[in-house]
């Protein structure tokens, strides 16, 4: 059936967009505080629909959450039929259509997209939904499942669930041979191949997990059930209800940009035992120990990357493919310059623009391609022509053999949609197991150097215009060069500038031999950067040099 403008107009009345508001669809979706998103998510539900009917009416998924931001944020993505993140042409549609300032507006920006897109409106349309714990989320649904009312659409709701299992049921209910389009499948799924994995290994001693007071609660209590006595599991931070506690001062984002342990596991974790964190809709992952000397150390997402890809290329030599598959790794301009060099030395290794859609694209082109931002956003991909090499290889020795199942199995516990804390962190148990590493040998394999990362609010973050994958600056003009020519003064020395994606603000990233020089160097390039901006010398952050 064809749409009904009129149905739409007058649901959209419902759900009037707020005058002041542009909103954006970029890196994380549309993410912004949680009671200025009403329309949007009305508008996302049509969008949707018009994205399943473009695609051969295969589900679309859309996620409701703010990931690690604080609980009154919430936002928005969507989810394309195999898993991944929307199109990149679609962003643009979808910030015009959140953006049309009239319900009149709205529709013409409607029929403009189904025309240019070329969209048979009078296909179904199919769309996968789910939302995190914030307390935003429920009213949000509402309006979300009126866009998807007024368009005549089929939605299923996920409820409450994490970023990651609703990407597995989106693709799970696309490809019949991916799994079980349930929770269940997806547990199940990850866990068998997990317990596969390790079996005939020594018993694993208990993982702490930080759930971020979120979404990720649920999930890992679940995981917990299902794996037993094959990984123990010790949650914490699971006030799911108590108001304001999501992500405070918890979570995989507060131990990267903190590089601490969260204060409320403080005295929780013994010398030597290994811990990790989740965020707010647990596609990332922080690990972490304490060591002998009670001090904190932290697993970022360029350890495990290293961890994981060592343990596969391994794999791949001991099944006897090493003539026929290629692993790399993907990276960006925030990975550790110790972990680029360590990686290498052994591997490919590409760096691309901040953003997992860019990774993820980018790790497409290897055979094997593992990829992992330093704040342990992060999966394995396996090429469907490495698939099928799996499945045809024919080993010639018991050796090659039980290398071989491994990797398969690597393939079932990988979430290969999109990054997943729960899932990576079964992957990194495995390797764990089978190297029969602590957080100390894990750690060992190559020393961060001292970084520091800088937020600077100026007027206008779009002045900053990067290239080189984001490592250099073009504009404004000259600032580039005098970084260069500070960076000299460092040993070691490496310092990038880049407008954040996700929030109104200017990053700026050093690296250093030492601690102070890494310290010094950030601050100094975040204070050319307020000053080149024409930051208000009285209001001039009293740490940039
Ligand atoms: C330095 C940093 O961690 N940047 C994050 C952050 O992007 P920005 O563009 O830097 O705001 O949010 C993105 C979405 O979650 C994530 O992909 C990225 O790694
Ligand atoms: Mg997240």
């Amino acid at each position: 059936m064809p749409l009904d403008f009129a149905t739409i107009a007058e649901a959209s009345d419902q759900h009037a967009k707020p005058t002041y508001y542009q909103y954006q669809y970029g890196t994380a979706g549309f993410r912004t505080l949680g009671d200025r998103l009403d329309s949007v998510l009305f508008r996302v539900g049509i969008l949707a629909a018009l994205r399943s009917m473009k695609q051969n009416s295969h589900a679309i998924g859309v996620m409701i959450t703010a990931s690690h931001n604080p609980e009154k944020d919430n936002g928005v993505k969507l989810v394309d039929p195999r898993g991944e993140m929307l199109e990149a042409s679609w962003e643009a549609h979808a910030t015009t259509l959140a953006n049309a300032r009239s319900s009149n507006e709205l529709l013409n920006v409607i029929q403009h997209i189904i025309e240019t897109v070329k969209i048979d409106t009078s296909r179904p349309a199919l769309v996968i939904y789910g939302r995190d714990t914030r307390p935003s989320g429920e009213s949000l649904v509402a309006a979300f499942r009126d866009g998807l009312r007024a368009v005549g659409a089929e939605g299923r709701d996920a409820g409450i669930t994490t970023t990651p299992i609703l990407h597995y049921l989106v693709r799970a209910t696309n490809s019949k041979d991916f799994g079980e389009p349930t929770e269940l499948g997806y547990f199940t799924k990850m866990t068998d191949a997990f317990k596969q994995l390790v079996a005939g290994r020594p018993k694993i001693a208990p993982l702490l997990v930080d759930c971020a007071n979120g979404v990720g609660t649920q999930a890992a209590e679940t995981l917990k059930e299902y794996l037993g006595d094959t990984l123990p599991l010790i949650l914490e931070n699971t006030s799911t209800t108590t108001p304001g506690a999501l992500n405070r001062a918890c979570g995989a984002d507060y131990v990267k940009t903190t590089q601490q342990l969260p204060p409320s596991l403080e005295g929780k974790v013994a010398p030597g035992q290994r811990g990790c964190s989740l965020d707010g809709d647990a596609d990332r992952l922080m690990y972490f120990y304490v060591s002998e000397k009670r001090q904190f150390r932290m697993l970022d997402g360029d350890k495990i990357a290293t961890l994981v890809a060592a343990f596969i290329v391994d794999l791949v030599k001991l099944s006897g493919l090493q003539s026929k598959i290629r692993v790399g790794i993907v990276q960006t301009a925030y990975a550790n310059g110790a972990s680029t060099k360590y990686l290498t030395q052994r591997l490919p290794v590409k760096c691309v623009p901040t953003g997992v859609k860019h990774l993820h694209h980018a790790a497409e082109s290897f055979d094997i391609g593992v990829y992992f931002e330093a704040n342990g956003h992060g999966t394995v991909l396996f090429s469907r022509n490495t698939l099928e090499t799996l499945e045809r290889h024919e080993p010639n020795t018991p050796a090659q053999q039980t290398a071989l199942n491994h990797i398969i199995n690597l393939t079932k516990l990988i979430n290969q949609t999109v990054g997943d804390a729960l899932s990576d962190m079964l992957l990194v148990e495995v390797v764990l197991a089978h190297k029969s590493y602590s957080g100390v040998e894990w750690d060992s394999l190559y020393t961060d150097l001292p970084n520091r990362l800088v937020k600077v609010v100026v007027n206008d973050r779009n002045n900053f215009v990067t290239t080189d994958a984001e490592r250099r600056l073009v504009n404004p003009a000259g600032l580039q060069q005098r970084i260069d020519e500070l960076v000299l003064k460092y040993d070691g020395g490496r310092a990038f500038v880049r407008p954040s994606g996700t929030e109104d603000v200017v990053r700026v990233y050093a690296e250093a031999n030492a601690r102070i020089g890494a310290d010094e160097l950030a601050y100094r390039v975040a204070g050319m950067v307020y000053d080149e901006a024409g930051g208000d010398s009285t209001k001039r952050p009293k740490e940039f040099i």
